[in-house]
C-alpha cells in the first residue's frame, strides 16, 4: 500500500513541466476558455513545496490537458454554502466560472446569485444542469444525504460528469459515495481541504485529493481558483485519511495550547508573552498567532466550528482503531472536545476548548 502510494505521488511529480513564460501563457489561455476573467495567482519566489504536491504555477502542464480535452463545457454546481463553501463558490463565480449553488438553507445562496450564480432547488437539479458538482457538507451523514438520498446529487449525475466531495469525511463514507457517483457513470474525486475561512476567502487552500485522476486533471484550474496547493493521493480513502490525521495532530496542538495558556496565567506569567515565546520559537505555528490573543480575551470568533474539530477527532479514532494504532493523545484531546460541546461550545471556534480547561464557563 505504501510503495502504491509512493509511486503514485513520484508518477505525479515526473508528469510536471517546468514552467516557461509560453506554456504558462498558453495554460492560462486556456484556463480564460473556462473561466472568462480567470487570472494566475502571484507566486512568491520565495515559495516552496514538497516534492509531491502541485502548486497553482507548476500545474500549468495539467491547466493545458484539462482543456485540450474539451470535457467539460464548464459549468460547475456547489453544493453546501456554510463558513468554506460560500467564499469557495464567491471565488469560483468572481474568476468568471459559471456556478449553479444550492444550499440546504436557501437564504445562504442569497448573496451568491446577487455576485450572479444560478439557483436550483435540489442537489439533483444542480448536478443534472452542471459538468463538475462540488459539495462542501458538515459531515459523514450530510455529505451522504446531499449526495446519495432523496433528490441527492448521484440522481442528476451521468457519464461525462464530475463529483468532488471537498467536506472532510472518513474514508468508508467517501468510498460509500463514490460507488454511487460511479454507478451512473460520472466521476468522483474526494478533495477535503487545508485551510480555514480566511484562507478559503484568499483562495490559499490546500487540496487532498484521491479517486479519479482524470477528474483531478479537469478540476485542476478550479482547485487553482480556490487554493494554492494540490496533492493527488491515489486511491479513494487517502485524501480523506490524510485530513484526519492532519486535524487530530491540529486538536491536539490546540489542546495543548490551551493548557500553556491557562498554566501560565495561574503561576503568574503573561500569556500574550508566552504567545510571543512560542511564535519566535520552534513550536510555532500560525494558529498559535492567530487564535492565542483572542482565546486570552475568552473570545473565540468562529472560523472553524468546535463541532467539526470533535467530529475529525471521532474519526481519525476510528481510522486509529481500523489498524490499532494507539493514539491516546488524541483520545484524551477528544475528550475535552466533549466536554466544550457539552458547555454549549459546539458553534464557537474551535479554540474555545480551553474553556474546557476552566472550572467555571463564562462565554
Ligand atoms: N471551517 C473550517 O475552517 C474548515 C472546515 N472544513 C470542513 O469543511 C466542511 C464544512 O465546514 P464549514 O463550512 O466550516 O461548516 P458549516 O457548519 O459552516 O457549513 C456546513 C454546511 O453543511 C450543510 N449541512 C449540514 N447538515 C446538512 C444536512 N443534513 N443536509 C444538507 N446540508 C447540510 C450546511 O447547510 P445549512 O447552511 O443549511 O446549515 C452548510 O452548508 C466540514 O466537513 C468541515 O469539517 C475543512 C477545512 C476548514
Ligand atoms: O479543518 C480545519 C482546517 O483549519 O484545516
Amino acid at each position: 500500500m505504501a510503495m502504491a502510494m509512493t509511486t503514485l505521488i513520484s508518477k505525479t511529480a515526473i508528469s510536471i513541466c517546468p514552467s516557461t513564460t509560453t506554456s504558462m501563457a498558453i495554460a492560462f489561455n486556456s484556463a480564460s476558455a473556462f473561466c472568462p476573467q480567470f487570472r494566475p495567482k502571484p507566486t512568491s519566489p520565495l515559495f516552496s513545496k514538497p516534492l509531491f504536491s502541485l502548486s497553482s504555477r507548476q500545474s500549468s502542464s495539467r491547466i493545458i490537458n484539462a482543456f485540450a480535452k474539451d470535457e467539460f463545457s464548464g459549468r460547475v454546481g456547489f453544493l453546501g454554502l456554510g463558513i468554506m463553501g460560500s467564499p469557495m463558490a464567491q471565488n469560483l463565480i468572481k474568476a468568471g466560472c459559471d456556478v449553479t449553488v444550492w444550499n440546504r438553507t436557501k437564504s445562504k445562496c442569497d448573496p451568491l446569485i446577487s455576485l450572479g450564480a444560478t439557483y436550483k432547488p435540489s442537489p439533483e437539479e444542480v448536478a443534472a444542469s452542471c459538468d463538475v458538482t462540488f459539495a462542501m457538507l458538515a459531515d459523514p451523514d450530510s455529505a451522504m444525504d446531499v449526495a446519495c438520498g432523496k433528490n441527492g446529487a448521484a440522481n442528476g449525475m451521468g457519464p461525462g460528469k464530475g463529483y468532488v466531495d471537498i467536506s472532510t469525511v472518513d474514508d468508508g463514507t467517501s468510498k460509500l459515495i463514490s460507488e454511487r457517483i460511479k454507478a451512473t457513470g460520472a466521476s468522483f474525486l474526494e478533495a477535503p481541504v487545508s485551510g480555514s475561512k480566511k484562507p478559503a476567502e484568499d483562495g490559499q487552500l490546500i487540496f487532498l485529493t484521491a479517486g479519479d485522476q482524470s477528474l483531478y486533471e479537469k478540476v485542476t484550474p478550479l482547485l487553482d481558483i480556490m487554493g494554492k496547493s494540490k496533492f493527488y493521493l491515489g486511491d479513494i480513502g487517502n485524501g480523506a485519511t490524510m485530513k484526519l490525521v492532519v486535524n487530530m495532530i491540529m486538536g491536539s496542538m490546540m489542546a495543548s495550547f490551551s493548557e500553556g495558556l491557562l498554566l501560565s496565567e495561574k503561576v503568574g506569567l503573561d500569556p500574550s508573552v508566552l504567545v510571543e515565546v512560542i511564535t519566535q520559537g520552534a513550536i510555532s505555528a500560525p494558529m498559535y498567532k492567530l487564535k492565542g490573543p483572542s482565546m486570552i480575551q475568552s473570545q473565540y470568533p468562529t472560523a472553524f466550528p468546535l463541532k467539526h474539530q470533535q467530529k475529525d477527532l471521532r474519526l481519525a479514532l476510528g481510522l486509529a482503531e481500523s489498524v490499532s494504532q494507539p493514539i491516546p493523545i488524541a483520545a484524551a484531546t477528544n475528550e475535552l472536545y466533549k466536554i466544550a460541546k457539552s458547555r454549549g461550545l459546539s458553534e464557537q471556534d474551535f479554540s474555545a476548548v480551553i474553556e474546557a480547561l476552566k472550572s467555571n464557563t463564562t462565554v
